[in-house]
């Protein structure tokens, strides 16, 4: 027999988005049930952006140590593996999440374990792990927010060579000998900084020409550089045309040649999940990412119960982009179960502008690279009339002090018309925390001969934004 029951909003996928709409429309007085089927907190807690900084920082800190003349003479030795691997682990909650579990409980939040799928208009049931199956009925809203997993491209024999993925990569417990990564994107790039240092010897094979090429092309240039520089073997031009494995090995052939390695990571991007969600009992179609509007409602639903944050709607897959979009959308499902009229005008209270223009993103390479807003080659394709400027960090006295011949890029993308920001890139070792000033700067539409009164402090790398906005002609 189906149990039954009912709450107002019923959530699918328990990551950092799905926690945070429950958590908010709790707060907005309505009751919520959350559904996992593996564990509250989701990839970005035990697979992705926890566990990959954690095997990145210790790299980190030692580079920014090596390079200041002094400090560097107590770097006698290299990484204590085991100890990185542990303080990851420990990043992890070594896999188990009752202290996320604990955090529902005290949010109010109900957690039904299990595998949910919509069955009908505001219906969800959830197998749960005893067989046992339950029907919960939403009274105002159900929101999907079951992520996505790594895609897997069809390369003869691929998977059947048994490849990492990015979960495998987070979560190894010893580095293997060798690693080859299929894909040249964000994931291959901090995976092969974090087990080259660790002892692996790494091997990119890249489709494309560069590194990271949705970001301006200084920065994929200067991590591949210091990848090289490094150690990794870095290969741009290269498809992959088959994979096995044998002898404990994988084979990956490309173009004629044999590259061997023990393992393979596949870092070819992300599918969305929701192929078994039933997605085709409302008339949608299974297994694509989920069309939402601004305020994260999913579009061609008759009655507007259905919302989709995070991952799965494919707008910006960054944890801080769905815990965002979830923080809107509670919002307007507060407001609309309500019945009050909503905040909708773009950047008012309920809406997720932010996913359009202002969306920032910190790659923990070496050297780190920030971004946000549009690189200069999208704003003019977007049609805006912009000028860029660029400007070598390392000629900032800050930076100067932070690193001995510290090297590193910055961009801003200036809308002609409106004399705004509209795009900003940071490469250099120490800028992730500076790139959400960049992100003020855009979601704030700040025009520039404001910013010339916003002053950095000296000495300090954030004064490479004076020196930006003095090429630029202020
Ligand atoms: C290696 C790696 C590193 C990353 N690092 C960063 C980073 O540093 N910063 C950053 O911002 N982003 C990072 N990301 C991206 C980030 O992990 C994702 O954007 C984020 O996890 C998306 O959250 P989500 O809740 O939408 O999906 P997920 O985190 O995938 O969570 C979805 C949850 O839904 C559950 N679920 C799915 N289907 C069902 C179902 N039918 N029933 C019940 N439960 C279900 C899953 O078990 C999972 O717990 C990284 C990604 C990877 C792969
Ligand atoms: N620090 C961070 O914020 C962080 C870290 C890791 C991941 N992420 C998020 O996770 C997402 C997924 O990362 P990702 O690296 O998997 O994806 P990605 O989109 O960044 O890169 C995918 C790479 O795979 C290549 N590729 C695609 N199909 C291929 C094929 N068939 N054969 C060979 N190469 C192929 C692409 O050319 C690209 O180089 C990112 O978009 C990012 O939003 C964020």
């Amino acid at each position: 027999m189906t149990e039954q029951l009912e709450y107002d909003v019923v959530v699918i996928g328990a990551g950092p988005p799905g926690e945070n709409v429950a958590g908010r429309v709790v707060d907005g007085g309505l009751t919520a049930a959350i559904v996992e089927a593996e564990l509250v907190g989701g990839e970005c807690s035990y697979w992705a952006c926890m566990p990959s900084k954690a095997l990145l920082r210790g790299t980190e800190a030692l580079v920014d140590a090596k390079a200041v003349s002094g400090a560097a003479a107590a770097v006698t030795g290299g990484q204590d593996v085991a100890a990185t691997l542990a303080r990851r682990d420990s990043f992890t909650s070594n896999w188990k999440d009752d202290g996320q579990v604990q955090w529902l409980d005290g949010a109010g939040i109900t957690l039904r374990r299990g595998r949910g799928r919509l069955s009908g208009p505001r219906q969800v049931t959830v197998e749960g792990p005893d067989g046992g199956s339950t029907t919960l009925t939403a009274r105002q809203a159900v929101v999907l927010a079951t992520g996505s997993v790594a895609s897997i491209p069809p390369i003869d024999g691929l998977t059947d060579a048994d490849p990492w993925t990015s979960r495998n990569a987070t979560s190894a417990q010893q580095p293997p000998a060798s690693l080859a990564i299929i894909g040249g994107g964000v994931v291959a790039c901090e995976m092969a900084t974090a087990w080259n240092a660790l002892g692996t010897k790494v091997i990119m094979l890249v489709r494309g020409e560069r590194l990271l090429d949705r970001l301006e092309p200084f920065a994929g240039e200067q991590v591949a550089a210091t990848l090289r520089e490094s150690g990794v073997e870095v290969r741009t031009g290269v498809s992959v045309d088959a994979a096995r494995r044998e002898d404990g090995q994988v084979r990956l052939t490309a173009g004629g040649e044999t590259i061997t390695a023990e393992q393979v990571l596949v870092a070819a991007g992300r599918t969305p999940a929701t192929g078994d969600l039933g997605l085709d009992t409302v008339g949608l179609e299974p297994g694509r990412y989920l069309d939402v509007d601004d305020t994260c409602r999913v579009t061609g639903v008759a009655d507007g119960w259905l919302y989709a944050v995070g991952d799965a709607n494919g707008r910006n897959l960054l944890t801080h982009m769905g815990k965002y979009q979830a923080r809107m959308c509670g919002t307007a499902i507060v407001q609309r179960s309500a019945g009050d009229k909503i905040d909708d005008q773009a950047w008012g209270t309920a809406v997720a502008t932010a996913d359009h223009d202002a969306t920032p993103s910190v790659i923990f390479t070496v050297p780190q690279v920030g971004a946000v807003g549009r690189t200069e080659e999208q704003a003019r394709a977007d049609g805006l009339r912009v000028r860029a400027v660029t400007y070598e960090i390392g000629n900032v006295a800050g930076a100067s002090l932070f690193a001995d011949g510290y090297t590193g890029t910055a961009k801003l993308v200036v809308d002609e018309d409106r004399r705004t920001v509209v795009g900003a890139t940071f490469v250099g070792p120490g800028i992730a925390e500076l790139t959400h000033s960049a992100t003020i700067a855009i979601a704030g539409e700040v025009t520039i001969d404001r910013l010339w009164h916003a002053v950095p402090s000296y000495p300090t790398i954030s004064e490479v934004w004076l020196r930006l906005l003095e090429t630029y002609g202020l």
